[in-house]
């Protein structure tokens, strides 16, 4: 599973054969800029979820329901899981928390849409959780974390998304569930994987904070670098654009083109010169009188 925020993102993970597709509220950082994901408005999502759908044709889709659009009952995560799906036009959503969230996964399963659960390290809680701290690290913690992903699982989530958790206590989670994990942080005894875009492709400048979990699998920045300075320069040497790059016309008609020009700028010359010998007596009659 990989993330993607539009259409090219999308198309590219869709033609290499991605399982899931997931259009993850972290949108907010790293396709619009915000400082954390909880900025990201329901408007916003939907208008990447749909330019994501157009996109994918293998992939399963997946909606992240931005933070505040759910946690208040379970009719109004129905409620915006339905915009989701119908405006959004993604197959399924992804929701953050629990057992505390058991009742909203039941609610929005019995009404036919396919629900993700999201444990371990929540970004939407990053304020309650004291910022982006790897969970499950003591036996209370590990202990909570199953129960959580147990109860997700009773309530109808599809699969469970580990975040920021020991490889052991995830790999051992995903023993003691019968329906498939998806980690991040989480080691490789998760079912599957699942990685933000930007981060694998190594689309951001160097130096940029990267979570210990991420492995760049590209270069995107360094290559997109290039390319736009090779562009600046060879506008500014004129290298572009070359012969291949440009529209010819026939000497014939250009020349006969240009003999017009010539006689059109020749014969507006005359006028002008004709207008302003008659517009001298009238300009002067316009004049005030001057005082002698
Ligand atoms: N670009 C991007 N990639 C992501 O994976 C991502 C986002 N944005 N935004 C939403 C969340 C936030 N995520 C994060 C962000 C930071 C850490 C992080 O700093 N982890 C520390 C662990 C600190 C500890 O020891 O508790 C690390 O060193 O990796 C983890 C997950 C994952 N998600
Ligand atoms: C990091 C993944 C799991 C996510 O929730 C997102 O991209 O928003
Ligand atoms: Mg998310």
């Amino acid at each position: 599973m990989i993330t993607a925020h539009d259409f090219p993102s999308a198309h590219v993970a869709d033609h290499a054969g991605m399982d899931m597709i997931l259009v993850g509220d972290s949108l907010a950082m790293v396709a619009l800029g915000m400082e954390d994901t909880s900025e990201v408005l329901m408007e916003e999502m939907l208008l990447h979820c749909r330019s994501v759908a157009r996109a994918t044709k293998g992939a399963f889709t997946v909606g992240d329901l931005p933070m505040g659009t759910y946690e208040i009952s379970p009719e109004q995560a129905l409620a915006s899981a339905i915009r989701m799906v119908k405006e959004g036009r993604v197959k399924s959503i992804k929701l953050e928390g629990g057992k505390e969230m058991a009742p909203t996964i039941s609610k929005i399963t019995s009404a036919g849409i396919p629900v993700l659960a999201h444990v371990g390290l929540t970004p939407q809680r990053q304020n309650a959780l004291g910022g982006f701290r790897v969970q499950g690290k003591s036996t209370a913690s590990a202990l909570n974390l199953l129960e959580d992903a147990k109860a997700v699982q009773e309530a109808g989530a599809y699969a469970v998304l580990i975040e920021a958790v020991p490889a052991e206590v995830a790999a051992l989670v995903t023993k003691k569930l019968s329906v498939p994990t998806i980690g991040i942080g989480a080691g490789n005894g998760c079912s599957g994987q699942v990685l933000v875009q930007v981060d694998m492709m190594g689309n951001f400048p160097p130096g940029r904070f990267l979570p210990k979990f991420v492995k760049q699998y590209g270069n995107i920045w360094t290559e997109s670098m290039r390319a736009m300075q090779e562009y600046k320069a060879e506008v500014k040497s004129r290298a572009y654009p070359a012969a291949e790059h440009t529209y010819p016309m026939s000497q014939e008609v250009f020349s006969e083109f240009e003999r017009q020009v010539e006689g059109k700028q020749e014969e507006d010359r005359a006028e002008a010169e004709k207008r302003q010998a008659a517009e001298v007596p009238e300009a002067f009659d316009k004049l005030p009188n001057v005082p002698s």
